[in-house]
Formats: structure tokens, C-alpha cells, sequence
């Protein structure tokens, strides 16, 4: 059976108030974010959407998203607007590590986002049902849109609901559960099994009432402002790492291996990653491995050398922005940004090297179902624009938000210590406790 075609509207407007995205997150209930530096996209509601497990999920999802924007109604757009990536039907995804997992992935096409790039401050509103006026769906989601194009919240929420109290517990298994995985990792490696391996964890954080998305995210943005913070489903967090961005034919991506605490000055970050051969050897496996596993679908491709530092402000890495240009098929399209995500990952920098060996000891070590953590996250829009990152630093919130389960990891490669593994999983869960009002 067809598909019934996507109706799309897209508005320039001003948002409430007169403020920037982030400040308007604390008031709305987000099924979508994308934000950093201050601009991005939020989606409100689902218009409609997809899911998908087992090894042919990519493909599954990519193709109804093919299907379905092939058939968006889009009624002309503001000229101004007609250029700018995620503006029009935009959906949110995110795609599990791991064939295997019990999770879900999904696309989701919000039935509002709300746009706030170079500038530009829209709506796009998406309905699968042509009689769907465009105020009433605004108004589903407390919004109004006056005819000077000035967005309104209808029941006007001024001030950010509380955040309930909340507290650490375990996660599926105990610290030193981590600590044994890696010193049977850094065996593995010493007999030369394999070259580097990522190992994670999960702890949960509980709370006394739902907690609103939309404050979490905000804290996030706040505090992260060089990440990419992410809504895509169940799941949020604040990533530094770039799996893949299209823009037509341009690629990009942003590899990071190596860490160091965030408590160390910038000179001792520098001195700790870019001097040391650990830290060089294991940022150059991930690299390479992207590289390689990119090369069928790019015509061109190159890596930022020698790597940079970045300085976030609970870890510091080696970071590497590489650059390309996508190959057409040989129909003369484009692969669809999903194809080139699922070329991409995993990259050594959540999984290890060799790929297949890495990924066998991760499952026997870890005893994880990693669901989304580790997975690709992000946005595609209707002209097959996407960024698409990777989920890290960030958690799966459960039933009615109440509970949040958090996810870090570390590559380990030859001489790795436990201890010192386990306090930067630590320091990689600080985003999220941070914003969830946790000490661990
Ligand atoms: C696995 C995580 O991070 C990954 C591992 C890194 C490392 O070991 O140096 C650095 C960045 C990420 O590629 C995580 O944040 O949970």
C-alpha cells in the first residue's frame, strides 16, 4: 500500500518572548532536540515514524524515510529559509549499537520543530492529514503563532517546572564487575587477540517524580556548549563525537580517542594526549578505522593532522575532524545519510579493533545491552541533510521519566589500568549527573 503523502508547512517566526531555542527548552515537553553553540532544532509531538531492529535496521529505516519524504507536500517556503539544513520535515533517530540489542531504533517525525539557525528562527509543522490546520496542531502543543509571525505559548509557562529529588543507584552490575572486564580486556589485548577494545557500564539515576525532558536538556546545553545535545525518543545526552555530517555531498565527522580529567590545565591535557604514544597509538586506531570503513562511500576523504585538543569541561580529548565528499551510486544518487552511518559505525572509537574480535569480547565482558548508547544519533531532513552522532554522555530515561539509565565507556588498548578506566567512565558520566542533581 502507498504511503499517504506528509503535509509540511514551514513558517519564519519569532519564538516566544523574543528568546534563543535553548531558553525556551525548560518550558516545553521536546520528542526531538538537536542543539549546540545555542542553534538547532526541537521537534514537538510525532506526526509520524518508524522502527526497526536486527542486523537489516538501517537499511529498514532509511528506506521509509526515503518512501516518506518522497511524498511530503510542502507548501512553498520563506526564500530565506529554502537553504537552511533541518528546516522543513526533519526526522530524530537513533539506531542501536548492536544488531543483537532488545531496543528498539527508531525515526521520528515530530509533528512540530522548532528551528533556531544562523539567524533564522522557524516552525515546521508536519501532518499526515491534509485538514490539519496549522494552528490547531501549534495549539496541541501550547503554542500560538499570531499573523506578524510572532510564536506565543498559550498556557503560559513562565517558569521551569521543579526538578524532582533524585539518587544513584547500581547498574546492572557492580563497580567491580568494570574493573575485572577491563583487566580481562587488557589480557585479551596482551595476547595479541586484539588491538583495542571499548568497554561501558550503565548506573541509574532515579527520581521521586517524572523528570521534565525539557530542563534536562536545557542544563545540557548550558553546560556543554561545544557538544551536540540530543532528544531522540528515550533517549538524551550531550555528545562531543560526530559519526557523520551530510550536507549534499559534503561529509564530515569528528573522531575522539584519548582522555584525559577535565581537572587538569590545558597545558597537561596537551602534554598528556599529544605527547603520549598510549594515547596517540589508540586516537589513531579509531581515525584509521573510520577512514577505512568510509571509503566505499566517499570520492574523497581526508583527516585533520596531527590531531587537536578538545577541551570540554569534564574531559578533555584528541580529536580529529575529518572531511569528504560522498560517491554517487551508480543510478547517480547519493547514499542516503542512514547508508553512510551504517558504513561508519561502529568506529574503533566505541568498539574497538579488529571491528568483529572487539565487538565478540565487548559482548562477553560487558554484559550489557547497550540499546542506543554507543549508537548513532541525530537528524535527517527531506533533502537527505543529516548530523547524525554518537550517543554518548548521555542515558535512556524509563517508564513516565522517572528513572534515567546512564552509559560510559573507555577504550582500553595494551597497558590500560583498571582504576584509571573506571574513574573516566566516572568523569564521563558528569554531563548527565550533573543535570540530574546526582553526586556519585
Ligand atoms: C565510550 C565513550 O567515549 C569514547 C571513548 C573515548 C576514550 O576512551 O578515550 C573517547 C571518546 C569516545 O569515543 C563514552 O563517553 O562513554
Amino acid at each position: 500500500m502507498e504511503a499517504p503523502p506528509l503535509h509540511s508547512v514551514v513558517r519564519e517566526v519569532t519564538l516566544p518572548d523574543g528568546v534563543r531555542l535553548p531558553e525556551l527548552l525548560p518550558r516545553l515537553t521536546p520528542t526531538g532536540c538537536w542543539i549546540r553553540r545555542g542553534e538547532g532544532i526541537v521537534g514537538l509531538g510525532v506526526a509520524d515514524g518508524a522502527t526497526a531492529s536486527g542486523s537489516q535496521r538501517f537499511v529498514e529505516l532509511s528506506r521509509w524515510w526515503e518512501e516518506r519524504r518522497a511524498v511530503v507536500e510542502e507548501a512553498p517556503r520563506p526564500a530565506a529559509l529554502e537553504q537552511i539544513p533541518g528546516c522543513g520535515p526533519t526526522v530524530f533517530t537513533s539506531v542501536t549499537y548492536s544488531s543483537d540489542s532488545a531496543h528498539a531504533s527508531h525515526l521520528t517525525l515530530p509533528e512540530v520543530i522548532l528551528g533556531d539557525v544562523a539567524g533564522h528562527t522557524w516552525v515546521t509543522v508536519t501532518t499526515v492529514d491534509a485538514d490539519d490546520a496549522v494552528a490547531a496542531v501549534l495549539a496541541r502543543h501550547g503554542l500560538a503563532l499570531g499573523a506578524d509571525g510572532a510564536l506565543t505559548l498559550v498556557d503560559d509557562a513562565r517558569d521551569s517546572p521543579e526538578f524532582p529529588a533524585t539518587r544513584l543507584r547500581a547498574g546492572a552490575h557492580p563497580t567491580e564487575h568494570y574493573l575485572d572486564a577491563v583487566a580481562a580486556g587488557v589480557e585479551a589485548i596482551e595476547e595479541r587477540r586484539l588491538e583495542k577494545l571499548v568497554l561501558g557500564r550503565d548506573a541509574v539515576v532515579e527520581a521521586e517524580a517524572p523528570m521534565p525532558r525539557g530542563v534536562i536538556l536545557a542544563g545540557l546545553v548550558r553546560d556543554y556548549t561545544d557538544c551536540w545535545t540530543y532528544l531522540a525518543g528515550d533517549l538524551l545526552g550531550t555528545t562531543p563525537e560526530m559519526l557523520v555530517t551530510v550536507r549534499g555531498r559534503d561529509l564530515a565527522a569528528r573522531v575522539l580517542a584519548g582522555t584525559v580529567d577535565g581537572s587538569l590545565s590545558a597545558a597537561e591535557a596537551r602534554e598528556q594526549l599529544l605527547d603520549d604514544v598510549k594515547q596517540r597509538s589508540e586516537h589513531e586506531i579509531a581515525v584509521q578505522s573510520l577512514l577505512a570503513q568510509l571509503a566505499p562511500v566517499v570520492e574523497l576523504i581526508s583527516a585533520q593532522n596531527p590531531p587537536a585538543v578538545l577541551a570540554l569541561p569534564n574531559v578533555h580529548h584528541l580529536s580529529t575532524d575529518v572531511t569528504g565528499r560522498l560517491s554517487r551510486t551508480a543510478d547517480g544518487t547519493l547514499p542516503p545519510a542512514l547508508t553512510v552511518a551504517e558504513r561508519a559505525h561502529p568506529t574503533a572509537a566505541i568498539c574497538g579493533t579488529p571491528t568483529a574480535t572487539a565487538a565478540e569480547l565487548i559482548a562477553a565482558l560487558e554484559q550489557l545491552d547497550r540499546g542506543p548508547f554507543t549508537g548513532p544519533v541525530g537528524w535527517i531532513d527531506a533533502h537527505g541533510n543529516a548530523d547524525v552522532g554518537i550517543a554518548l554522555r548521555g542515558g535512556l530515561l524509563g517508564a513516565h521519566d522517572r528513572s534515567v539509565r546512564l552509559f560510559a565507556g573507555c577504550g582500553i588498548v595494551a597497558g590500560s589500568d583498571p582504576e584509571s578506566e573506571l574513574a573516566e567512565t566516572r568523569a564521563k558520566l558528569r554531563p548527565m549527573l550533573g543535570v540530574l542533581g546526582v553526586e556519585d
